[in-house]
């Protein structure tokens, strides 16, 4: 340091001593940190050590064997759980104010430790613990005791740096202007370079998101925020806290969390095992009809008139119309005799089958027995016609009546059942009133234009029919999805053969059972009647049901396998993307209603989209539900957001742009090349953007029709390079090695439908008028594009320059 800047000595007085009780903090930190890791390896040691002896241990009666599979269950749980806390284990401190109840500090963490020889004395605290809230919501205008909130920062296992708020109002030492807590490890955080998978963020929630992480779960929540402003991210916390905090519940019945799309799922994927909590199953709409892949695409005009409400109606019409009464008579041939079946028969058939009100495949067995009935009257008149021809008539004794019935109720019954065994009859009352699966009903439906115009009567016009129309063998599509689920319902499933079958195999595995029993009596030597036998402790019936496939399946497992399967709690993300249609099939799978639905309705992106909550949720909860408003963006810097702002007012000039956390100071730059120069021009951006970046991740994001183009002219790149992800190949490849290495940069090119709720440390986005000109959406969609970014925004413009971004900065 010159003389000229050299400090007066007091100053530098003071800054030694700042520096030497700073490093007094960290190395007593460190101690209790490492001490806590001691404790989790001890953890990990005896959660590994019961797994072994669970899995050693063989043999044994069914119950043993039940037991052990749950121990194991429990056991490889923890072991899971205890792993996926390494990082950042202990991340908080409160100390309280002296008289506080328990004036000894908190230390907060990912998950609880308890110190075993010191009867169980707390030793971290999970931070979903109600006594770990004060780590949020803690103010110096509402201190709740504390008198000191620390934030711990550690790599690996070793503690880096402390961040301490002192929360007394005469303190000054945290910007008040958006009210966050914890302000240095906030920004350290976000300022991490991205490595295409979410990350948690329980060292940082911010107040307004931890108050609806731990919202009560009963009933619809909404969650309106703009970009970046952490939905996603308190709608996975809230998924873990649910799960900690109504565990019994909640494991029971699982969590289901719903993402627009696959990429989406994978970007998400990661953070709930960091949570500790694995009992959730992530999935899109498109993949809530278990057996079914949903990997076609639908036109944008077939998936907006698949969504609307009104096909529910279309459905119901299609359903009817396969429940057919012919115009002419049925002749049916039944060993040589014909029977008929008339319109007034099956008129009287199908009101009484309809009468039920049950669904189409249930209510058949009503139609069929009306229809046998009918047969086997008629086949038995004839049967008695025809012997009564073949016999000498003999004139009537006095009082006698000619009306006797020759057949009697058992010649009936067995007449019945033969009709009812026959392939013909069968065949014929099929195509009155087939048993039907859903998938069978909408190919059809779709592939027939003469079934369309039938079902779609007053209800579809010739455009929307037009669009719905495919070839037949046409791939199944997320659309179809709830068209499906609608169908199954209206169908419902017949599964009287499969609960026989179920019986069958129950009375079989009873009397194993008993076998079982009787080899293990014989085996018994009864030394003292006051000693248990086998038959006292197992029935054949217990044991039967020990034998039954073991449940050994987690909620979320079995809940992927089985459609009507109903959630303790739901969390639907971009919920504003949501058919009317997608809307019926979710509420369907929770009739609870314990619902958080998280959105923003100036991302809209679909034709089928909302732009209202009330509208979506009207109808199956009234006006009860709670909408809580997210404010401030975590992810989009100020400079960037400023443009985004300008695109937002444009959509609707009452909606006002979340307040951006953070500034870089590095404006958005924006360009004009020709259209035919693009893709060869876009190389060079990349990678210039790529040099100032320094790692971590790019998108380019354009519209759908240069998705292709600029993929391949990028791939050229990726393979002198090894950092391109094209299209089709997500972003789960991206790494980050803690900070220290250099990671690999990566560059995806996507569609703004396909960016939806991922973010990238840099975005350069490519030909926006067309995006705006593509679809009704389109500004919603520049909206989004605008707001991935975490650092750096780059717009190459190859035709107009929409009139809402003209003005702005321009450069490179
Ligand atoms: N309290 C926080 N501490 C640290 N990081 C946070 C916090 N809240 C949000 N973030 C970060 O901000 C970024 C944006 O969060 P998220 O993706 O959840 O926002 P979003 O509202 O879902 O955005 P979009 O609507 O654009 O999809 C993420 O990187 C997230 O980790």
């Amino acid at each position: 340091m010159s003389p000229s800047h050299r400090e007066p000595d007091g100053h530098a007085d003071t800054v030694t001593t700042e520096r030497s009780r700073k490093a007094a903090d960290i190395a007593a930190e460190q101690s209790y940190v490492s001490a806590l890791y001691q404790r989790l390896d001890a953890e990990r040691e005896l959660a590994a050590r019961r797994l072994d002896e669970a899995l050693r241990s063989s043999g044994g009666p069914p119950q043993a064997q039940a037991e052990r599979e749950a121990a194991t269950r429990t056991h490889s749980d923890r072991i899971a759980q205890l792993g996926a806390v390494e990082q950042g284990l202990c991340f908080g401190r409160l100390d309280f104010s002296p008289g506080h109840d328990g004036d000894s500090p908190l230390y907060i963490g990912r998950l609880g430790l308890f110190d075993a020889d010191d009867d169980y004395r707390p030793l971290l605290l999970d931070w979903r613990a109600p006594a770990a809230r004060p780590f949020y919501l803690a103010t110096a205008a509402s201190p709740e005791g504390v008198y000191r909130r620390r934030h711990i920062r550690t790599l690996t296992r070793k503690v880096v740096g402390l961040d301490d708020e002192v929360l007394r109002l005469d303190a000054a030492q945290r910007s008040d202007h958006l009210g966050l807590a914890g302000e240095a490890a906030l920004l350290a955080a976000l300022e991490r370079r991205r490595t295409g998978e979410m990350s948690d963020i329980v060292a940082t929630i911010q107040a307004e998101q931890d108050r609806i992480i731990r919202a009560d779960p009963g009933g619809v929540l909404v969650v309106q925020g703009g970009p970046g402003t952490g939905k996603t991210a308190v709608a996975l916390h809230r998924a873990a806290y649910l799960l900690y905090t109504y565990r019994r519940q909640l494991t029971t019945r699982g969590v289901l969390v719903v993402g627009p799309n696959s990429t989406f799922l994978r970007y998400i994927g990661q953070v709930l095992p960091s949570l500790g909590e694995t009992g959730v199953l992530l999935a899109t709409i498109g993949e809530l009809f278990p057996g079914l892949a949903a990997t076609g695409l639908d036109s944008p005009a077939a998936a907006e008139v698949k969504g609307r409400a009104v096909m529910v109606d279309v459905l119901a019409a299609a359903v009817a119309d396969r429940q057919v009464v012919p115009t002419d008579a049925l002749a049916i041939e039944v060993d040589g005799e014909v029977l008929t079946l008339d319109r007034a028969t099956c008129e009287r058939a199908r009101a009484k089958a309809r009468g039920t009100l049950r669904p189409h495949n249930l209510a058949r067995r009503v139609f069929v027995d009306d229809l046998l009935d009918a047969l086997a009257e008629q086949s038995a008149s004839k049967l008695e016609a025809s012997v009564l021809d073949d016999v000498p008539q003999v004139p009537l004794a006095e009082g006698e009546s000619d009306d006797a019935d020759l057949l009697d109720a058992r010649d009936h019954a067995a007449i019945r059942e033969e009709l009812a065994g026959d392939e013909r009859v069968l065949a014929a009352i099929n195509t009155l009133w087939p048993k039907l699966t859903p998938q069978e009903l909408l190919s059809d439906l779709l592939t027939d234009p003469a079934r369309l115009r039938s079902a779609g009567e007053g209800l579809l016009g010739d455009a929307d029919r037009q669009a719905l129309l495919r070839r037949p063998g046409s791939l199944w599509t997320p659309a179809d999805v709830p068209l499906l689920d609608e169908l199954a319902e209206l169908l419902g499933e017949d599964d009287t053969e499969a609960r026989e079958r179920r019986e069958r195999r129950r009375r079989e595995q009873r009397a194993y059972a008993q076998g079982v029993l009787h080899v293990l009596e014989q085996d018994e030597e009864i030394l003292d009647e006051e000693i248990l036998r086998v038959r006292d402790v197992l029935d054949a019936e217990l044991l039967a049901e020990r034998q039954e496939a073991s449940n050994d399946l987690t909620a979320a497992q079995r809940a992927a396998r089985d459609r009507s399967w109903t959630f303790g709690h739901v969390i639907v993300d971009e919920a504003q993307e949501l058919s009317s249609m997608d809307w019926r099939l979710l509420m369907r799978r929770c009739p609870s209603r314990s619902m958080t639905i998280v959105g923003d309705v100036a991302q809209t992106g679909s034709a089928s989209g909302t732009s209202t909550w009330s509208r979506v949720l009207r109808p199956y909860v009234g006006d009860r539900w709670r909408l809580r408003e997210l404010t401030v963006n975590y992810r989009t810097p100020a400079e960037i957001m400023e443009l985004a702002g300008r695109v937002l007012a444009e959509i609707d000039s009452a909606l006002s742009a979340p307040v951006s956390v953070r500034a870089t100071g590095v404006s958005p730059w924006q360009r004009q090349v020709p259209a035919g120069e693009v893709a060869a021009r876009l190389r060079a951006v990349v990678e210039a953007e790529l040099a100032e970046l320094d790692g971590g991740t790019l998108a380019v994001l354009c519209p759908g029709s240069l998705e292709a183009p600029l993929s391949a002219e990028l791939a050229e790149t990726a393979a002198e390079a090894g950092t391109v992800d094209g299209a089709d190949s997500g972003l789960d490849r991206v790494d980050e090695d803690a900070g220290s290495a250099r990671p690999q940069p990566r560059v995806s090119v996507l569609t703004v439908e396909r960016a939806k709720g991922l973010e990238f440390d840099g975005v350069v986005l490519v030909a926006p008028d067309d995006i705006v000109r593509a679809s009704p959406k389109g500004l919603n969609d520049l909206y989004v594009a605008l707001t991935r970014a975490t650092k750096r925004l780059g717009i190459v413009h190859t035709d107009r320059v929409p009139a809402v971004l003209s003005g702005a900065q321009s450069g490179r």
